[in-house]
């Protein structure tokens, strides 16, 4: 079996009358330590997915599997300690407490977390050492999207889970963040999956899925990445 495994998997939301299928059977799997990014355009079922596999959300139906165990079945209670323990997440807006320092805003996650990593080596894992002792206001929107990522990956998750990472950021400085993101997968062997809908992402990564209209239209496996600086769009 592999690391994660979605198999068969629905959601639906109710609007009023109407009902809205967002993910409409959607399979798929990951090894661990894989780079992954999933593809498709606005409103196709992507964050939903991330949400889903990262126990903000549950399914309506199917299987999801996360190392042997399946996190479909959990609890409330449950579904809390996975996501403490073993999801770390990065969104577009890098939602850090404004009135924290960049290394404070990464101790409140460790403090939370069962195999917290040590802060400062995460800090210079992001390149933000120098930094540290920064309130978010100080920092640029890239610097402040890497305090983002050193307090996901300062839980010492298993997955790492980025929705649209780079969306608020300009060309150079997305291209920065995703390089820390490809170095953090091969130098932790942590598991990451993005969601973009910039296709030239797609030689990066270990895995594409391709979803549109709450479908996988396509899986793709790139045998030999490619390292981000090497890629233009
Ligand atoms: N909480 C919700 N209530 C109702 N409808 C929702 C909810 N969340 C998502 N949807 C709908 O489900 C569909 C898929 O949404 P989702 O956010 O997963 O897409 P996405 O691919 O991540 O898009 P984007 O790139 O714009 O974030 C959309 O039609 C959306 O409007």
């Amino acid at each position: 079996m592999a690391f994660i495994e979605i198999i068969d998997e629905y959601k639906r939301y109710k609007m009023g009358d109407t009902v809205i299928a967002a993910n409409d059977g959607i399979n798929f799997s990951v090894e661990k330590g894989e780079l992954v990014i999933i593809l498709g355009p606005s409103g196709a079922g992507k964050s939903t997915v991330l949400n889903i596999l990262g126990g903000m959300d549950t399914c309506d139906e199917g299987k999801i599997i996360v190392d042997d165990v399946e996190i479909s079945k959990f609890n409330n209670k449950q579904l809390t300690n996975y996501r403490r323990n073993d999801v770390g997440f990065v969104f577009q807006f890098y939602n850090l407490v404004q009135n924290l320092t960049a290394k404070e805003n990464v101790e409140l996650a460790t403090q939370i977390s069962r195999n917290a990593l040590d802060v400062d080596e995460v800090l210079a894992l992001v390149g933000l050492s120098h930094r540290k002792d920064n309130f978010p206001s100080q920092l640029s929107g890239g610097e402040q999207q890497r305090v983002s990522i050193a307090r996901a990956i300062a839980k010492n998750p298993k997955l790492l889970l980025c929705d649209e990472p780079t969306g608020a950021l300009d060309y150079n400085t997305g291209k920065q963040i995703l390089k820390t993101l490809q170095d953090a997968c091969k130098n932790t062997g942590t598991t990451v999956l993005i969601i973009t809908h910039n296709s030239a992402l797609a030689p990066i990564a270990n895995r594409v899925i391709r979803i549109n209209d709450a479908k996988v239209r396509s899986i793709e496996v790139n045998e030999n990445p490619i390292p981000v600086e090497e890629i233009e769009w």
